[in-house]
């Protein structure tokens, strides 16, 4: 099952950036780690935005919402999940 998945990250200026820089290091192994095991379909940054777009390739809502909510960033990102089907135009 596929998803398209819009992440809007905002770090509080409360958060030292010591531990900004932790929890960034953290979400970036993570994200390459399903990135790797093909989970994570699709990475791309919006211009101008600390957010992305990014494609998921899950079995299940719940394997989708646990690997969203394990993310380090969780806490700090207002998340927007849209499932995707099958176009009948599309060719791929
Ligand atoms: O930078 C972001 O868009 C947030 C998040 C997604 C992957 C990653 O490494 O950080």
């Amino acid at each position: 099952m596929l998803y398209l998945v819009h992440m809007d990250v905002h770090i509080p200026d409360t958060v030292p950036a010591e531990q900004a820089a932790e929890i960034k290091a953290r979400e970036k192994a993570y994200s390459q780690e399903l990135q790797r095991a093909g989970v994570w379909v699709h990475l791309w940054r919006v211009v101008g935005e600390y957010a992305n777009y990014s494609v998921f390739d899950v079995e299940s809502n719940d394997q989708l919402h646990e690997v969203l909510s394990n993310l380090p960033l969780f806490p700090f990102m207002t998340i927007t999940v849209t499932p995707l089907a099958q176009h009948p135009s599309a060719i791929r």
